[in-house]
Parts: C-alpha cells; sequence; structure tokens
C-alpha cells in the first residue's frame, strides 16, 4: 500500500519559463512573498525541444538576488558541456534528460561530483524502466507529465501514473530521490500527484497567472 508522503515535506517550485522575462525582478518578488521553497530553471536549446529559454548569463545574475534553492532542467541535446556552467552559475541542482545522453552514469556523476543535486528527466513517452539502473544514484527523478518545450499546457494522466511506479520502486530498493511532477500542475491536479507519491511540484503558467500566488503557493503545500 503507497503512503502519501509528508506534508511537511513538500515542495513547491515556480517555473520561470512563465514568467515576464523583461521584469524578472518583479517576477521573483512574486515567489519571495510566497512559502514556494525552490526556484524552476528550463533551459531549452531549439533542439531537444522545440523552445529556446536561457542560460548561465541570465542564472548567474539571478542568483545574487534570490537565496531559493534553485533547481535547473536542462532540455537540451548535449547537456555535458552545460553542466559546469550551470554550476558555476550557481545552480543547486541539475536534471538532465535520459534520452540526451548516452553516458547518463557519467553524466550523474559529473554533477554529483560539482557538489550539485543530481536529477535525472524522462519525457512521457520513456517508461520508467528505462532509469532502472540510474536509480539508486540520482538525487531527483523529475516526471515530465507533457511533452517538454512549453508551458501552459494540461497534464497527461498517463505519464503521471510513473509517480507511483518510482515511489513503488524506491519504497522497495531504498532509494533516496525525490520525486518531482513537471507540467499541467495546478490546483485540481495537484492533490492526485501528491497522493501519488510526489515531492516537488513544479508550477508555471498556474503559479504567475494566478493574480494571488502566495494563497496559490499555500494551497499547493496543504491540499
Ligand atoms: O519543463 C517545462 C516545460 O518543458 C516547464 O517546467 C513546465 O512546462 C511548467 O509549465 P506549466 O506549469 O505551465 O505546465
Ligand atoms: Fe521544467
Amino acid at each position: 500500500m503507497l503512503q502519501e508522503n509528508s506534508k511537511e515535506n513538500r515542495i513547491v517550485a515556480p517555473s520561470l519559463l512563465a514568467a515576464n522575462f523583461f521584469t524578472l525582478s518583479t517576477e521573483i518578488a512574486k515567489v519571495h512573498d510566497t512559502s514556494a521553497q525552490w526556484i524552476h530553471l528550463d533551459v531549452m536549446d531549439g533542439h531537444f525541444v522545440p523552445n529556446l529559454t536561457f542560460g548561465p548569463k541570465i542564472i548567474q545574475d539571478l542568483r545574487p538576488q534570490t537565496d531559493r534553492f534553485l533547481d535547473s532542467h536542462l532540455m537540451v541535446s548535449n547537456p555535458d558541456f552545460l553542466i559546469p556552467l550551470m554550476a558555476e552559475a550557481g545552480v543547486d541542482a541539475i536534471t538532465i534528460h535520459s534520452e540526451a545522453v548516452i553516458h547518463l552514469h557519467r553524466s550523474i556523476q559529473t554533477i554529483k561530483a560539482l557538489g550539485k543535486l543530481a536529477g535525472v528527466s524522462i519525457v512521457p513517452s520513456t517508461p520508467v524502466s528505462a532509469l532502472s539502473e540510474i536509480l539508486s544514484f540520482v538525487d531527483i527523478v523529475l516526471v515530465m507529465t507533457v511533452n517538454p518545450g512549453f508551458g501552459g499546457q494540461s497534464l497527461i494522466e498517463s505519464a503521471s501514473d510513473k509517480i507511483k511506479s518510482l515511489d513503488a520502486i524506491r519504497i522497495k530498493m531504498g532509494y533516496n530521490f525525490r520525486i518531482s511532477v513537471d507540467g499541467g500542475v495546478n490546483s485540481s491536479t495537484a492533490p492526485s500527484l501528491w497522493k501519488k507519491g510526489a515531492d516537488i511540484l513544479v508550477t508555471g503558467s498556474s503559479f504567475f497567472s494566478d493574480p494571488d500566488p502566495r494563497s496559490f503557493t499555500s494551497f499547493l503545500l496543504s491540499c
């Protein structure tokens, strides 16, 4: 029988993808006004996903402006060259896609050697079984519940069922990774995601379009 994780350990991570990039200071102030503990940074290269966002320069400039945990999500075809640059820019966690690298174990070890939390992510069409050899080495498993590249999409229910499988595996094997869910998270979808075993909910458009992000975040943390 799977158990919902304790509410005290829940993390909410607003995704800057949905923020206004020309008024980032104001957008970061919105996050600071809430109890969201992490800030999620979507780095896209126009190759692994059909969109472009930002890279280490903006993150380096952001770092002194916030004490929130910086959670980077690299949607790039060749994350290996970017890993040291992201570490240098001051992120706290680096998540790469299992679909993007050949030597996943080596890339994860590189992230850990730089003193950062190491995460692996899977797109909706990748099964949990693809991660079997890496789960004992990672700190975060990021389950994409939309096809990566854009915010504001609807959550794919079948992709969210992977949370349950991952939760069952970590209980059985005694692994320590945290399960993060990214894509289509809102006040309607959040309760069942926590129930399935999520530890971290990434929220982009629902957070930044809400007139009251503070209440929205409190709701997510308590629902
Ligand atoms: O990785 C991402 C997209 O590839 C974003 O983190 C995600 O889409 C968040 O946006 P929303 O909450 O609007 O779905
Ligand atoms: Fe993301």
